[in-house]
């Protein structure tokens, strides 16, 4: 039988959407439908279960699946053995420290003896162990915002991204204590055969992920200019010059990371470009 390897990936929450996105960028096509939890690609050696997040650190660990996509924050706190293959740049979020609105906060003392409700025990006991701040972490599974408004709790310990679930709930952030994002994590035994599909995988996860940080540039550029502005953009190997129709001028097309493209968008300008066009990059491969 051909060799397969199988994903878990959440079913439905804040890291679905980004981890079918990105398996479907790397042109792997599934049947995705409601309520299935059992899908295997059509055109890929790949099978998916669709999981809670909670579970997916410990499937991956038995090997109950070989990959799983998962936020960091779940990965430390569930303390499996895994290994790391990629950070995925989506479901950026952090773990804070937040307390109600009117307290005055002075620093980590102000929770010293104090009873915090969080659903990251591990985490944040281990945070305030290293800070040596003796409190009762009371752990609850969901709506932790909640807590100290209904008298369970003084201080929360929850994930935090733009901060209004905090202020809707009468709350402030008062200290970060760990930063997560996505993660693809893999077995720790994984067979030759599985670590080639895995390789296979991985290499168009790079291609997505590096060309979306990447974008192509064209502009136009009098002939007098070319070497100044080759120097500001060097390229993959080195600028495109096509002339143009028009004598005198030339159109230079270049490969760019996106910050690279704003830091030196004036000095393009004032070495006399015109007609800049930037334009999204599907895939690059090096
Ligand atoms: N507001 C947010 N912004 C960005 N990332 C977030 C946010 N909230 C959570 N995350 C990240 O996404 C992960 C999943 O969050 P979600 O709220 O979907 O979890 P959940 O309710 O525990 O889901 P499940 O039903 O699968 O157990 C979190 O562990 C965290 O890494
Ligand atoms: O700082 P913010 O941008 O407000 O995001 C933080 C909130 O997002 C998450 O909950 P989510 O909305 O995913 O709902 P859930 O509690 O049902 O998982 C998290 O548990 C926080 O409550
Ligand atoms: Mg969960």
């Amino acid at each position: 039988m051909e060799q397969i390897i199988r994903i878990a990936v959440q079913k439905s929450g804040r890291l679905s959407d980004d981890s079918l996105a990105l398996i479907k960028e790397c042109g792997i096509k599934f049947y995705n439908g409601t309520g299935k939890l059992k899908s295997t690609s059509t055109n890929f050696p790949i099978e998916f279960l669709f999981l809670r997040d909670d579970d997916i650190p410990g499937y991956v660990s038995d090997g109950v699946a070989d990959l799983g996509i998962v936020g960091e924050n779940e990965l430390v706190e569930k303390d499996k053995s895994v290994t790391v293959l990629k950070k995925l740049g989506f479901s950026k979020c952090r773990l804070s420290l937040a307390i109600p609105k009117g307290q005055t906060y002075s620093g980590l003392e102000f929770f010293e003896g104090k009873n915090i409700a969080t659903s990251y025990p591990k985490i944040l006991g281990d945070y305030l162990d290293s800070k040596g701040i003796n409190a009762d972490i009371h752990e609850i599974s969901g709506s932790v915002e909640i807590a100290p408004s209904i008298g369970l709790a003084e201080g929360i310990c929850d994930i935090v991204s733009s901060g209004s679930t905090l202020m809707m709930n009468g709350l402030k952030e008062v200290e970060e204590i760990f930063k997560s994002e996505a993660v693809l994590i893999a077995n720790d035994q994984l067979s030759e055969a599985k670590k080639e599909i895995v390789e296979k995988l991985l290499f168009r996860m790079n291609a997505v992920q590096k060309g979306k940080s990447s974008k192509y540039v064209l502009m136009n550029v009098p002939n007098a200019s070319i070497d100044k502005i080759i120097k500001l953009i060097p390229g993959m190997r080195s600028p495109t010059i096509l002339p143009l129709a028009q004598e005198g001028w030339s159109s230079v097309h270049s490969v760019l990371n996106e910050d690279q493209f704003w830091e030196h968008i004036e000095e393009l300008r004032a070495a006399g470009a015109e007609g800049i066009l930037v334009v999204p990059i599907e895939k690059m491969i090096l």
